[in-house]
C-alpha cells in the first residue's frame, strides 16, 4: 500500500472510535470511507448494534459485504453521525466534495447528522478550495443552459464524462460539472450564487458543516475538533 493509501486508512479507521452502540450513521463516499467501513464491519462483527444510511450505490454494496445492517430516512430523519471524505478541506473547514459524484446524498445526510465528521488524507489540507474542481450536480433538462449560466460566474464547467466519453449520471439520475473557478476566497457566496441558478440541484461546497476532521498520515491520525 503506497503512502497516501496508508494515510486514508488511518484517517478511516480512527473515525470509528467515535461510533456507539444503538447510533445510527451517515456513511459517506469514496476511498477513505471503505476503510471506516471496513472496520465498522469488523465491530458490527463483535457485537456493535448500529444502523447506517449509505450515501451511494458503490458505499451501500460495500456496507452490504461487511454485514454492516442498512436503514433509510423512511425509518429516521436523524442522524447520531455522519462520517465522509472530501475533496479539499480549507482553513475553515469548508469542503469541496463530489469526486466520486455524490455530493448531494452525502450533503442530504451530513445536513441530517449531529455530528459530521470528515475524514481525510494529508494531502486534501489546503488554504484556499478551488485547485480541485469544483462538481456541480444540473438537471439533465436544459444542462447545457445551466452550464453556460455557471461559465457566465467564471466557473469554467466541463461535463463530467467517463472513459467512454458518455456523460455520466449521478445515483440521482443528474449529471455533475466539474467547474474550475480558480481559488476560491469566499466559498459562501459562491454557493449561494450557484445554488441560486435554475437546473442547479446543489454543489460540492460543504460550508462550514464540519464537526471534526480527522487527518490521516501515512504513519499516523491527527485529530481536529476545533474549527
Ligand atoms: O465526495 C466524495 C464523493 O462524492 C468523496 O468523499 C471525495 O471524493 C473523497 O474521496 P476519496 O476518499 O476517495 O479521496
Amino acid at each position: 500500500m503506497n503512502d497516501q493509501e496508508n494515510a486514508k486508512k488511518y484517517a478511516g479507521e480512527a473515525s470509528v472510535n467515535f461510533i456507539e452502540n444503538g447510533m445510527k450513521i451517515g456513511l459517506g463516499s469514496g476511498s477513505t470511507v471503505y476503510w471506516m467501513i471496513r472496520k465498522l464491519g469488523e465491530y458490527v462483527q463483535k457485537g456493535l448494534d448500529i444502523t447506517g444510511i449509505p450515501s451511494s450505490h458503490q458505499t451501500e454494496a460495500w456496507a452490504k459485504q461487511f454485514s454492516i445492517p442498512l436503514t433509510d430516512f423512511t425509518q429516521t430523519q436523524k442522524l447520531d453521525i455522519a462520517i465522509d471524505g472530501a475533496d479539499e478541506v480549507d482553513r475553515q473547514w469548508n469542503l469541496i466534495k463530489g469526486g466520486g459524484g455524490a455530493l448531494v446524498r452525502e450533503k442530504v445526510i451530513a445536513a441530517a447528522a449531529d455530528r459530521f465528521i470528515v475524514i481525510v488524507d494529508e494531502s486534501k489540507m489546503v488554504t484556499n478550495l478551488g485547485t480541485f474542481p469544483l462538481p456541480v450536480e444540473i438537471l439533465p433538462f436544459g444542462w447545457e443552459v445551466t452550464s453556460s449560466r455557471i461559465a457566465s460566474l467564471s466557473g469554467k464547467p466541463v461535463i463530467r464524462t467517463n472513459p467512454d466519453h458518455d456523460i455520466v449520471v449521478s445515483d440521482n439520475g443528474n449529471f455533475i460539472v466539474d467547474c474550475d473557478f480558480g481559488a476560491i476566497y469566499d466559498p459562501k457566496t459562491l454557493n449561494h450564487q450557484l445554488k441560486q441558478l435554475t437546473g442547479v440541484v446543489d454543489t460540492g461546497l460543504f460550508i462550514q458543516m464540519a464537526d471534526d476532521v480527522i487527518v490521516g498520515y501515512p504513519d499516523r491520525t491527527e485529530i481536529q475538533s476545533d474549527r
